[in-house]
């Protein structure tokens, strides 16, 4: 019996080694030694043996049962495609119904059609703004134009100067009659924007010493006639005595009216200012009056801080602009310390110079692009 019961176990334990695998192998020969070990003792009860094979059998089963439920969520993806079918065919019928913008991949069909029209409105209508511009300034310029022709004939106040020779001509009459009624003339010779309403133009009309390389005769020719009309007189300023005198001594008597706006704004402004004007309007006296203004009010307070530190740095586009502004400031300049360098010069002679005759003769500095500056700023040091 126990060999047969030992036969029958190992037939089907070979049964489970063949269907079963490696591992659960494994799990299978445990059991059946515990099961033949209890049949050694309990002989009568031959019924239990297969009872507890029975598990083993389950035991094997479950696998299957995996497997099975591997196929079936194996199976499951399958499921999802008919739902995309629906889907699909919801979408083929959407566009069809309404363009509800619910599908994805097939509405490309649906909207293309919408941008293709919003890009043909967009050009058109772009288009005919162009067109519509471009028409436009065509009859915007012939009245201008008209306007500029037509203003010598109204009144005689030319305004215009590089028109037709036909409007020069009474141009040419209201300039000989200007000076007889007031500088109310505005134009003489090459100017040539319509409007200029802005005081930008210098009056070197009643120069008495004009040491720069500009004459009042080549301003005149360049700028109009009412700019160059003086404004007010330079005695009457409230600019530092030496500065009047030696203004009135070197330049003018009267100011420009870009020099004399200028010196009211540059006083009054707190943030600077920026100004536009023409060539030969005193530009350069313009920024350089308040400049020396302040410079000699500094002196007269404290003498030693204005002499150490840099009043003022002027930048010029051009090599010969500097030189230009250098000589005029230069020139100014030199006359309104010079009462300072006299005294300087009685207390070098008493060996107690306080500051150097030199360097105050070389207050206003030229520093050119390519030159050392170390060697420029030489009098400062
Ligand atoms: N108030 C004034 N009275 C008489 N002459 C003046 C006066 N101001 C300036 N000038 C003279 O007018 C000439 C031109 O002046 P300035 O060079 O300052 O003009 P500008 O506007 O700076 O010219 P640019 O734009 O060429 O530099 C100079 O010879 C100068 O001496």
């Amino acid at each position: 019996m126990f060999l047969r019961q030992l036969t029958a176990l190992s037939s089907r334990r070979a049964r489970l080694l063949l269907f079963s695998s490696a591992k659960p192998v494994l799990a299978t020969r445990l059991p059946l030694a515990t099961s033949i070990r209890f049949n050694s003792t309990t002989v009568p009860q031959p019924q239990q043996p297969p009872k507890k094979q029975e598990p083993e059998i389950t035991k094997v089963e479950p696998p299957k049962k995996l497997e099975v439920e591997i196929k079936e969520t194996v199976a499951k993806p399958p499921p999802p495609p008919p739902q995309r079918e629906p889907e699909v065919e919801i979408k083929e019928s959407a566009p069809a119904k309404k363009p509800e913008a619910e599908t994805k991949d097939n509405v490309s069909p649906p909207k293309e059609p919408e941008p293709e029209i919003t890009k043909v409105d967009s050009p058109k209508k772009i288009e005919v703004e162009i067109k519509e511009t471009v028409a436009k300034p065509p009859p915007q310029k012939e009245p201008e134009t008209e306007i500029k022709e037509s203003a010598p004939t109204k009144k005689p106040e030319a305004e215009t100067k590089d028109n037709v020779s036909p409007q020069r001509e009474p141009e040419t009459e209201v300039k000989e009659s200007a000076p007889t009624k007031k500088p109310e003339s505005e134009t003489k010779d090459t100017v040539s924007p319509p409007k200029q309403p802005k005081v930008e133009t210098p009056t070197p009309t009643q120069n008495t010493a004009a040491p720069t390389k500009k004459s009042p005769a080549n301003i005149e020719d360049n700028v109009d006639s009412h700019l160059l009309a003086p404004t007010e007189k330079v005695s009457e300023s409230n600019m530092h005595p030496k500065l009047i005198n030696a203004f009135i001594h070197r330049i003018g008597s009267t100011f420009t009216p870009v020099q004399k706006r200028c010196m009211n704004e540059f006083n009054e402004s707190e943030t600077g200012i920026i100004v536009r004007a023409k060539t030969g309007t005193g530009k350069t006296f313009a920024f350089g009056l308040p400049v020396m203004n302040d410079h000699l009010n500094a002196l007269d307070s404290n003498r030693n801080l204005a002499k150490s530190s840099v009043n003022t740095v002027i930048f010029c586009p051009t090599r010969d602009l500097c030189t230009q502004n250098q000589d005029a400031l230069q020139n100014l300049w030199q006359k309104a310390s010079e009462e300072d360098k006299e005294r300087q010069h009685k207390r070098m002679k008493r060996n107690k110079p306080r500051y150097d005759y030199k360097n105050l003769s070389r207050d206003v500095v030229t520093i050119m692009g390519q030159t050392s500056i170390r060697r420029s700023l030489s009098p400062f040091h």
